[in-house]
């Protein structure tokens, strides 16, 4: 299994120990665009817990729990949890996981889920995978997925994929402003999505080692260029 680093922790300043915070990453996409699946590989592959804000808040619907009715009246409608839910479930999560390095699925989703996770938790992410895949595949993708999801019709998809466009689509551009962007063409065959995926974790891993401050700084201005340079070619999305 393969490690990846946290270029934003794990340095030692003035001799003295700097408390280490979780790697986190989170990974992005339109509904059905594999967000799920390439999950899977990267737990396998390079030793994270995966936690998925839809899956925690479908088991707190079932749960019994005095949101339950809210959640799943929010979810057949394809809307938006209310931060604290949500954010609570994810650090509860992670701190039952005693891992320190977490793939967040499916979140944040709108510019105050970002905030709220952020304040709530004091972590920013170590950087954002988005997996950008046409609407039409996306669609074909949950009508076959077959899991018994309430939301899983086209009707619901539909509205989620607009909720998509409208709250979470910025989240991405945000992350694309600020250089922590790795965009993914998911379009393609698992296994190739998957080698992307692989290569974006590897080359993270070689790229922020720890070294000396002013070196990982330059590092980290370089690796945000070259994301730029690549989005200023490409776009964002494939233009949905
Ligand atoms: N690259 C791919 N090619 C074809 N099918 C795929 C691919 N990736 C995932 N799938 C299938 O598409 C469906 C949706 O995948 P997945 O559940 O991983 O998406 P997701 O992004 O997590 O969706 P959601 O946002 O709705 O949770 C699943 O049935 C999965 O097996
Ligand atoms: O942060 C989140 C994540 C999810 N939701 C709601 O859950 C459904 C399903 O999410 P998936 O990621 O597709 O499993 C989503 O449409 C939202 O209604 C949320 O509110 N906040
Ligand atoms: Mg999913």
């Amino acid at each position: 299994m393969e490690t990846v680093v946290d270029a934003s922790t794990s340095e030692e300043a003035n001799g003295s120990a700097v408390e280490k915070k979780p790697t986190v990453v989170f990974v992005l996409g339109g509904p059905g665009s594999g967000k799920g699946t390439q999950c899977a590989y990267i737990v396998e592959h390079f030793g994270f817990s995966h936690f998925s804000a839809g899956d925690l808040l479908r088991a707190e619907m079932n749960s019994g729990s005095e949101n339950g009715l809210m959640i799943r009246s929010m979810i057949n409608e394809g809307k938006i949890v209310p931060s604290q839910v949500t954010v609570n479930l994810l650090q509860q999560a992670m701190e039952e996981s005693g891992n320190d390095k977490f793939l967040i699925d499916g979140f944040p989703r709108n510019e105050e889920n970002r905030a709220a996770f952020e304040a709530d938790t004091g972590i920013e992410p170590a950087f954002v995978l988005f997996f950008d895949c046409p609407k039409e595949e996306m669609e074909r993708r949950i009508l076959n997925r077959n899991q018994g999801r309430e939301d899983d019709n086209i009707e619901t998809a539909r509205k989620r994929f607009k909720v998509f466009l409208e709250s979470s689509l910025p989240v991405v551009e945000y992350y694309e402003s600020i250089g922590k962007l790795q965009k993914i063409d998911a379009a393609r065959a698992i296994e190739e999505v998957f080698e992307s995926v692989k290569t974006v974790f590897a080359s993270i891993n070689e790229k922020v080692k720890p070294h000396g401050r002013a070196q990982k700084k330059f590092t980290l201005l370089k690796l945000q260029l070259k994301w730029k340079m690549n989005l200023l070619r490409n776009g964002v999305c494939k233009g949905y």
